[in-house]
């Protein structure tokens, strides 16, 4: 991202939901808390989002408990001095924490990235991919990537009883979803006033308006750290950085 596109007028934030426990990832501090490498996921998180040029706010989404403790991380870690920082408390939904982040947002913003604290490893070239891409007139982009497992539909059974198969959908046409999403403040802000169903990602919800919503390739360090696995690797990924170029 440019400087020019930076001075063009359409600011541009990220607003990053952290306020999950992670249940998925077992008993401790909230997910978004936890250290990779010895500092918070979340604050790789926001470093990941401030390393855009193009993002000149980022809207941290705390665990409702949890705020006072996320500004003194803010102010402990460093991070870039042209960046402003703003935190508020969540919600028991990821979608209810994006839209207290929504919320905040100050005039002058544009675009608008939603960025998961547990995809800590996002590369630059994918947020700025992003932020392209709705500067060419998307109203909604997400990244992602191809599937490499087959995927199957079931008919869902609890206790571990083996499910139905119902259907094997087309591998070619499926892609896996990551973060940040990004979007045309508007719009993102008019899906979060009018759909209210429960859904996992924010693009759906602007699918559920009927606008368009069209996809920029993902990257494999997005993953996102749900089970205890995606820890060992998260730290794997930080190790390589570091002997490939002192990050
Ligand atoms: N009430 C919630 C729930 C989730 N999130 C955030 O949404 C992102 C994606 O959610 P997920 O990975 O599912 O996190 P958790 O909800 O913490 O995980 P789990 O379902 O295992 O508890 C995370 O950055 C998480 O902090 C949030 O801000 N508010
Ligand atoms: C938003 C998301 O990361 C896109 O893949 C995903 O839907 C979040 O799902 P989760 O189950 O709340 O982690």
């Amino acid at each position: 991202m440019s400087d020019d596109s930076r001075r063009s007028g359409a600011g541009t934030a990220a607003v990053i939901p952290a306020a999950g426990r992670g249940v998925r990832l077992g008993p401790g501090a909230p997910k978004a808390l936890r250290a990779l490498n010895g500092t918070p996921m979340l604050i790789h998180a926001v470093r990941a989002m401030a390393a855009s040029r193009a993002v000149s706010l980022v809207v941290v989404v705390a665990p409702p408990d949890g705020a006072a403790e996320v500004k003194s991380l803010l102010d402990t870690h460093s991070l870039p001095e042209r960046t402003d920082f703003l935190v508020v408390p969540g919600g028991d939904t990821r979608q209810e924490s994006v839209k207290l982040g929504l919320d905040v947002l100050p005039p002058g913003i544009d675009i608008v990235l939603v960025h998961d604290a547990a995809r800590p490893l996002v590369p630059v070239d994918t947020v700025d991919a992003v932020i392209e891409a709705v500067r060419d007139g998307a109203p909604a982009v997400v990244p992602a990537l191809p599937l490499t497992d087959t995927v199957k539909e079931v008919e869902p059974r609890t206790g571990g009883l083996p499910e139905p198969v119902v259907a094997t959908p087309e591998r070619g046409r499926l892609r896996a979803v990551q973060t940040p999403q990004g979007f045309d403040r508007d719009t993102l802000l008019h899906a979060h006033e009018t759909v209210t169903d429960g859904v996992t990602d924010d693009a759906s919800m602007v699918e559920q308006l009927g606008e368009p919503v069209v996809v920029v390739p993902g990257h494999e360090e997005a993953f996102k750290v749900t089970r205890p696995l995606d820890l060992v690797l998260a730290e794997a990924v930080l190790a390589r950085r570091r002997a490939n170029d002192g990050f």
